[in-house]
């Protein structure tokens, strides 16, 4: 009988009528995705390891009449959520621990990873939006493969996604003496993009405060913003304009359990905010109930094996597995394969062109990350020590070993050379 302890699951999701009501839905790709990565053997296991991989989504006519609609002013992020389907998985198959391939052979719960056997087989992918035309979108720093389907897009918004943005719970903020904490010091908040100097940061009126994009949730019926929401948000759209393009993000924070406590932050980026975060938050425009709430955090004697920043905690397996990073090295020969691609500038029509790189430099560079990540399975790692190991990326085959903290290229063909030999 499910659900008496059964550790494996597959076939009790599928039986379901379908109905929203229930949960039980039937999906319909947006769109499917056509990447660099044209397998899982070589593919990063999270968009950060390889900010160099591309990708593009065209959305599909199917869907929307005109796909173009549908991502219109996508493109004033700087960021997306893509959720998709893990449709190369063999078969919609689960188990409720697994090994990742961090934790090097023990196991954790499902839920506690990002394991793409998982009892809905959907995968979420936070990327760089590089440009939107007409129906597409063009991504970088990608984890999914050829052909893989899209269920939904969602911009990256950092106050609603991001914990260093979001109200700390109470016992994990302090207030130091005489500090004005509605009114941090400017340069406190540095960026990389952005004079903090522009920033309204002391502003004694509230930057925004009729925005209430994110608020419906907070069950703040028949306020002017509740029927007009998205006039409303067009407020906060030319406020971000004048602000510039990516840095500062500016958004109204909602207090989903107390939606008379929402208030405007402004955020700024201290460092990417995707790959290694670290986002600050001040507020203006806040009632006396948020003023009175304090704005510096508190850390708190960290636990064995868990690693903190100011908001959010990740075991330790996380932050720091006990598989290291590899050096990557290429022999001379495939260094000199590597050449006989073509540069985007490059006119020599003997060389191969990449679909996706500019350069052999870059494919270098993402063939480098991707190694010093260790992609290979815990099984290959434990069991095949001395193996070849063959990916894909965009048009390259690669050929590498492994040996004791490093990964060597030795072979690097054409993808369509070797399709070629194959075929006779
Ligand atoms: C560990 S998952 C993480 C994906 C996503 N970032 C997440 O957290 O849900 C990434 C791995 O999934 C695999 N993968 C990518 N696209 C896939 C697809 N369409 N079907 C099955 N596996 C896929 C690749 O091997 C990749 O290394």
């Amino acid at each position: 009988m499910p659900g008496h302890g059964e550790e494996r699951g597959s076939n009790r999701l599928r039986e379901a009528t379908p109905s929203l009501e229930t949960g039980n839905i039937l999906t319909t790709p947006i769109g499917y995705i056509e990447s660099c990565f044209t397998a899982k053997n070589g593919t990063p296991r999270q968009p950060s390891v390889c900010s160099m991989s591309r990708a593009y989504l065209k959305i599909n006519k199917n869907v929307f009449n005109n796909p173009e609609h549908s991502v219109m002013g996508l493109d004033q992020f700087s960021h997306v959520w893509i959720l998709f389907v893990f449709h190369q998985n063999g078969r919609l198959s689960y188990k409720a621990k697994v090994q990742p391939p961090r934790l090097n052979g023990a196991k954790t719960g499902v839920f506690s990873t990002r394991s793409p056997h998982r009892p809905n087989a959907i995968g979420l992918t936070l990327a760089r939006l590089e440009k939107v035309e007409g129906g597409t979108i063009y991504l970088s720093g990608i984890d999914m493969i050829q052909g893989t389907p899209v269920l939904d897009i969602k911009p990256y918004i950092a106050a609603y996604d991001s914990p260093q943005n979001t109200s700390l719970s109470p016992n994990e903020l302090t207030v130091h003496e005489g500090q004005d904490e509605s009114c941090l010091p400017v340069d406190e908040y540095t960026s990389i993009d952005c004079k903090a100097a522009d920033l309204p940061l002391c502003s004694d009126e509230p930057v925004h405060s009729t925005v209430t994009d994110g608020c419906e949730a907070a069950g703040a019926k028949n306020s002017k913003e509740d029927k007009e929401p998205y006039l409303n948000c067009a407020d906060s759209l030319k406020e971000r304009k004048k602000l510039e393009g990516r840095c500062p993000d500016v958004a109204h924070v909602c207090d989903e359990n107390n939606p008379s406590q929402s208030r405007t932050s402004i955020l700024v980026a201290k460092q990417d905010p995707i790959h290694g975060v670290s986002n600050e938050t001040t507020e203006s425009g806040m009632d006396d109930s948020m003023r009175s709430r304090p704005t510096e955090t508190r850390l708190e004697s960290p636990e064995e094996c868990t690693s903190k920043d100011l908001t959010s905690s990740v075991p330790c397996w996380v932050s720091n597995s006990p598989v290291t990073t590899l050096r990557v090295r290429f022999t001379p020969h495939s260094e000199m394969e590597l050449r006989t691609f073509k540069a985007a500038d490059d006119t020599d029509t003997e060389k191969t062109p990449f679909k996706y790189f500019q350069s052999p430099e870059e494919a270098k560079r993402a063939i480098t990350t991707l190694l010093a990540a260790d992609p290979r399975s815990v099984y290959r790692r434990k069991r095949c020590e001395d193996r070849l190991y063959y990916f894909t990326l965009d048009m390259v085959h690669i050929t590498c070993w492994f040996g004791e903290g490093f990964a060597e290229v030795l072979r690097i063909k054409p993808i369509s050379s070797l399709h070629h030999s194959i075929n006779g």
